[in-house]
């Protein structure tokens, strides 16, 4: 038995392929084909039922024009010689669907059967023309009408096969088909009366399974246009991959679940009849696809399945007292059941108290109605409380035959979720322990099913960076990732991807990955646009539904604290080099850092006070782990320490000042460092790391050099220029005293309260021995003196400055999110 979707018959190439298998495999032995209607036909006639109803005949009619064009192209492609009386054929076909539609505009009403009979011109259009196109390329074939085979009820839409009347049906005619390839619709079906009637959506598998069945076929194949079933559905999530083998019971749990592959009933005539399913790419007939059957892999690969159905509602029924009377999950069940609403999922507390019940989003309304009438009495006594409808909702489920015997499946799948900011509405596990199932809101599809699946099929964690600012920080973040990026993902399971790169007036974006080559070139290439804040956010709206969403703020700039919390509140993390927002006024500052810890998100910026070296991390643990800090004395400022050694070994201040900002060691404007605002503000960080409510007045600061009276950096470096003489002189008081000049900070604790300044950042002669007086270049050194760490002050010292060290310091800070994630 085969197969084609609709997928398979769309366009004259596929169809091409389609007469080409079927003749090759009919030459082979005996063969059955159910065919479903080209392209997009099903959803078309749908419209055109739509557009009738409304009064729009013209409209509706042009549908119907729409799909006798896609019939006759592909016909006349595929036999030129009969293009004309296939056109005749296929218009005769057609003419009392024309009829149909006349008749629903008139009334402006479709009724179930009638829209069944509406649909049912898809597939009787495509398979009549495959049964005269495989005749005219030598593969004998007779179209055979399912409406005369396939016996239902009249649930119209979804209609329930006998299957004891379906099979003698089939048995009988098999004794009276020929040779000829018999070429039938799938989808449709009629009543014993003869009333059309249809499977549901993708229903034409279905037909396959109950023909192979009949007909006692040993497998069945289904044409369609991926390799295979897919772990997840691949317009989804584009990491998915084809499943080689499946258990019958794999298959039967994801067609119950809603896998789009499958139609929830096909598996259940395969597994009765021991007949394997085969799910093959008609345009690589080569590929083996998917093969489903009672062995399953034997190969020990098992990859959990992602299945998602979409356009579902979510009813939540909520009894008040607390009472067994009710029955209710039996009652809301049976009443679902008599309205004929199928049910995808439902969940029970464990009290029997609250019910969640999923349904097709187009029934919710009536299944609404069908339970206030059942529920009437409760609900006007008030034991029940009113009926919640949440829609639209998706149905994501984690399919796996070796569930039940893996740990905390449950917490993976959850934790994912969870990682991702997606509410879960509603949970379900089976009793097979194949499947654990969940409602997400619709809007989170995407995102829910691609980390789902990442969490149980890849090897690696996936990392959305979105990167703001390319100057010296930002430029060397990005080479580093480009070096990094291999081996992080193959060594360290950790696949970092930049989504998105901003500078002051410009973005780049793409979810799937920018590529980093040449990165900065393409963000120069977009128009600019101001103001960056604002114009960012859209763009956090669509980093939140990546894989572990981190800003990464490279930049110097004020103001970007609103972003920031903007990221919190989407569950985004943020990395940061910039000391700005963390030196806000006290209360601006808490509420920041409060805002991430509420979300639950990551705020690091170990990067913003002595660039990559551990010092608030240090720190942090210091007080975590209770011990007291007295005194932190500090050179905070790399370009001081290296202007400072620099004037030491007889440079001129200016010149001292223009290489040091030349190496990276200064900020963009090199006034910050100078003014020593830059090491008042890490000393700042440091000081509210130890939970003192200070604020950036509170400093008693001694700058570098004035900088007060130069309005932009030209002119404070001509100003500079007549201060190099002071400075020399200054430089040779010290070496007279038998000092060193630097620049360094002082935090003391016990002043707080007492009116004298906590933090004291000033220059100062410090004498041999001092842990500043051999500071090299621009190295930096923290020195914590505390009640553990007290005849011996614990020093973190090293390069403090730069674009590569700080860089590096905010990719150990990425990864330090990464590796949490991982559990690492
Ligand atoms: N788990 C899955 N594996 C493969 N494809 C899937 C899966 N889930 C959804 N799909 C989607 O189903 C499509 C094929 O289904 P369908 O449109 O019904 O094809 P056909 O017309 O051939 O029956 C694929 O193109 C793919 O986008
Ligand atoms: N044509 C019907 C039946 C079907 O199964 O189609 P396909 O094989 O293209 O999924 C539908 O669109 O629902």
């Amino acid at each position: 038995m085969m197969k084609f979707g609709g997928t398979s018959v769309g366009s004259p190439t596929r169809l091409r392929q389609v007469v080409e298998l079927i003749g090759k495999h009919a030459r082979q032995g005996p063969l059955a084909v159910v065919v479903s209607a080209m392209g997009d036909t099903t959803d078309w006639l749908l419209d055109a039922a739509h557009l009738a109803t409304e009064g729009d005949l013209e409209g509706a009619l042009a549908v119907a024009t729409r799909i006798a064009d896609l019939a006759k192209a592909n016909a006349a492609a595929l036999a030129p010689g009969q293009a004309t009386a296939l056109a005749e054929r296929v218009d005769g076909l057609l003419a009392p669907l024309r009829q149909l539609l006349h008749g629903v505009s008139l009334t402006r009403e479709c009724s179930a059967p009638t829209r069944d009979r509406v649909l049912s011109f898809g597939e009787l259009v495509s398979a009549t023309l495959l049964a005269e196109l495989l005749t005219a390329h030598r593969t004998p074939a007779t179209f055979r009408d399912a409406r005369q085979l396939l016996v239902t009820d009249d649930r119209f839409g979804a209609a329930r096969v006998d299957l004891v009347r379906t099979r003698e049906r089939l048995q009988a005619a098999r004794e009276t088909w020929g040779v000829e390839v018999p070429v039938l619709p799938g989808f449709i079906a009629a009543t014993p009366d003869g009333r059309t009637t249809t499977l549901g959506r993708n229903g034409s598998d279905y037909t396959a399974a109950l023909v192979a069945q009949g007909l006692g076929a040993s497998e069945v194949t289904v044409w369609t246009d991926v390799l295979g079933l897919h772990t997840a559905d691949p317009e989804l999530v584009t990491d998915a991959y084809p499943v080689a083998h499946l258990t019958h019971g794999e298959g039967l749990e994801l067609a119950a679940v809603g896998a789009r592959m499958l139609h929830p009933r096909t598996m259940i005539p395969l597994i009765e009849s021991g007949i394997s399913l085969r799910i093959r790419n008609t345009m690589e007939p080569e590929h083996p696809g998917t093969l489903i059957d009672a062995i399953g892999s034997r190969d020990g690969q098992r990859p959990a399945c992602i299945a998602t159905r979409e356009d579902l509602a979510l009813l939540g029924i909520e009894v008040r007292k607390l009472s067994d009377q009710f029955q209710l999950g039996e009652r809301v069940l049976a009443a679902l059941r008599e309205a004929r609403v199928t049910v995808w999922m439902t969940a029970q507390s464990a009290n029997g108290q609250s019910l969640a019940v999923v349904v097709p989003r187009p029934d919710a309304e009536h299944a609404r109605s069908v339970l206030v009438t059942e529920l009437a009495q409760e609900l006007s006594r008030r034991e029940v409380e009113p009926l919640e409808v949440r829609q639209p909702v998706t149905l994501l489920t984690l399919v796996a035959e070796t569930m039940g015997h893996g740990v905390n499946v449950a917490g993976r799948f959850f934790s994912a979720l969870g990682a991702v900011g997606v509410n879960v509405r509603a949970s379900a596990q089976g009793a097979s322990s194949r499947s654990l199932s969940c409602v997400v809101d619709a809007a989170d599809t995407a995102v829910a099913a691609r980390t789902t699946h990442a969490a149980f099929n890849l090897a690696h964690q996936q990392v959305s960076l979105f990167v703001l600012g390319r100057g010296t920080v930002g430029g060397q973040l990005l080479a580093q990732l480009r070096a990094q990026q291999a081996l992080l993902r193959d060594r360290h399971g950790i696949a970092l991807r930049v989504v998105g790169l901003a500078d002051s007036k410009r973005a780049l974006f793409d979810a799937a990955g920018l590529t980093l080559d040449g990165v900065e070139a393409r963000l120069e290439g977009v128009t600019p646009e101001a103001p960056q804040a604002r114009t960012l956010v859209p763009l956090l709206d669509a980093l939140r539904r990546l894989p572990v969403p981190i800003l990464v703020d490279c930049t110097a700039a004020g103001g970007l604290e609103a972003l920031y919390t903007e990221a919190f509140q989407r569950g985004i993390h943020v990395v940061a080099a910039n000391k700005k927002p963390l030196a806000l006024p006290w209360e601006a500052r808490e509420a920041l850092v409060d805002t991430a810890r509420r979300n639950h998100v990551a705020y690091h910026y170990e990067t913003t006070v002595a660039s990559s070296l551990p010092v608030i991390d240090t720190l942090a643990n210091l007080v975590r782990t209770g011990d007291t800090v007295r005194l932190i004395t500090a050179s905070l400022s790399g370009s001081l320490g290296f202007i400072c050694n620099e004037l030491t070994a007889g440079v001129p201040l200016s010149r001292a000042v223009r290489t040091a900002r030349e190496r990276g060691f200064t900020e963009p404007d090199p006034r910050e460092d100078l003014s020593g605002t830059d090491v008042a503000r890490k000393a700042l960080i440091l000081a509210r790391e130890l939970g003192l409510p200070l604020s950036l007045s509170d400093v008693a600061l001694e700058p570098f050099v004035a900088t007060d009276e130069c309005a932009s950096v030209d002119s404070f470096f001509q100003v500079l220029a007549t201060q190099d003489a002071a400075y020399a002189e200054r430089v040779a008081r010290c070496r007279h005293a038998g000092t060193v000049l630097r620049y360094l900070a002082r935090i003391d604790p016990s002043k707080a309260g007492t009116g004298s300044p906590v933090i004291r950042v000033g220059p100062v002669g410090v004498e041999a021995g001092h842990p500043a007086a051999d500071l090299r270049g621009s190295e930096s050194f923290v020195s914590f003196t505390t009640t553990r760490h007290s005849d011996f002050p614990l020093t973190v010292r090293g390069a403090g400055a730069g674009g590569a060290v700080t860089a590096s310091g905010v990719l150990a800070d990425i990864l330090r999110i990464s590796q949490t994630l991982r559990g690492r």
